[in-house]
């Protein structure tokens, strides 16, 4: 029998299946009395991240919950960033806390990051979710990360020892989505931009996540047959005609030749990103109202 080859994994299809199952579960929290409520900072003008925060404000009324945005100057001061942050740890109609990145130069971003309440860090980006993560679950994890444990997952839904190729050991990616894999049972190897063969290390994985903010780096030949690639890059590069367009970190047509399947960019982890901070979201409103935190939409680990 001949293996099919190049299956395209629809994110923006899962993405709208997964919201769906949170808006179902936030109209059950509200008619219990708790309307879930994220609040969004965003510092500057930033233009890809004030679409972000437009796109995220949007998404979280459409499934039901209040949407709270905060906008800072690019200038404003550090202490101005954190106050604003306590002063939302203490608001009790606030369920979720993002802070958007990158912030300005002048910003630690640990500083502030670790300044969020853990129950609150719907981004899963403060050490004590980072932890508990690296525990075998139990807390708030990245969304991104997320969105892509979930995709594997639609085309694959049995990981166990499966050899994962992380490409890529960023705090926000790299390392959470190997932590996921760990847990899944796969036997992880975390590779990037120093790691010498990395062609020849792409090619033993049954699962390569690339996640190194490099347009088109992974070439169709470090694709093992029959792998499953998940492209979370997402870079805008120059076209012959003046514009920009956006690609992944792996070269699309001809990975797709050889992989079983594999993420597009646009349309693939990213629309799931978002639909993941709903879910945390939802996930942080249902612990926070005392009620339990495991629901179809969400689950403890992916
Ligand atoms: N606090 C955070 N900041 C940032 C995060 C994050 O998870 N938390 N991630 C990114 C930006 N991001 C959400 O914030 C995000 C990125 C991409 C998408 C998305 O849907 N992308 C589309 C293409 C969109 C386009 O045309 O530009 C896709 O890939 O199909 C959603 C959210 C950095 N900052």
């Amino acid at each position: 029998m001949t293996q099919p080859f190049g299956r395209v994994i629809d994110g923006k299809a899962v993405a709208a299946e997964l919201r769906r199952d949170v808006a179902r579960d936030v109209a059950e929290l509200v008619a219990s009395g708790c309307q879930p409520g994220l609040a969004v900072i965003l510092m500057g003008i930033d233009p890809a991240s004030q679409v972000y925060v437009r796109n995220k404000a949007k998404q979280t009324r459409e499934v039901g919950m209040a949407s709270f945005e905060h906008r800072l100057p690019a200038t404003a001061r550090q202490t101005e960033l954190l106050s604003l942050v306590q002063q939302l740890n203490n608001d009790p109609a606030v369920h979720g806390i993002l802070v958007q990145l990158p912030l300005p130069g002048h910003i630690d971003e640990r500083i502030v990051l670790r300044a969020i309440d853990p129950a609150k860090d719907v981004d899963g980006f403060h050490p004590l979710n980072a932890g508990l993560l690296a525990g075998g679950g139990g807390g708030l994890v990245p969304c991104t990360p997320l969105g892509s444990m979930i995709l594997l997952r639609s085309v694959r839904p049995g990981l166990r020892g499966a050899h994962a190729v992380v490409l890529g050991r960023s705090n926000i990616v790299g390392k959470p989505i190997a932590q996921l894999l760990l847990a899944a049972d796969c036997t992880v190897t975390v590779a990037h931009s120093k790691t010498e063969r990395l062609p020849d290390i792409c090619r033993q994985a049954d699962f390569l996540i690339a996640a190194i903010g490099r347009p088109e780096m992974i070439q169709g030949d470090w694709i093992k047959a029959g792998a499953i690639v998940i492209d979370v890059g997402i870079n805008r590069v120059p076209t012959v005609d003046g514009k920009t367009r956006l690609v992944g970190d792996v070269a699309f047509e001809d990975a797709r030749q050889r992989a079983f399947a594999i993420t597009p960019v646009p349309g693939g982890v990213g629309p799931m990103t978002i639909a993941c901070l709903l879910r945390n979201t939802l996930q942080a409103a249902r612990s926070q109202s005392g009620g339990s935190i495991l629901s179809s939409a969400g689950k403890s680990l992916p």
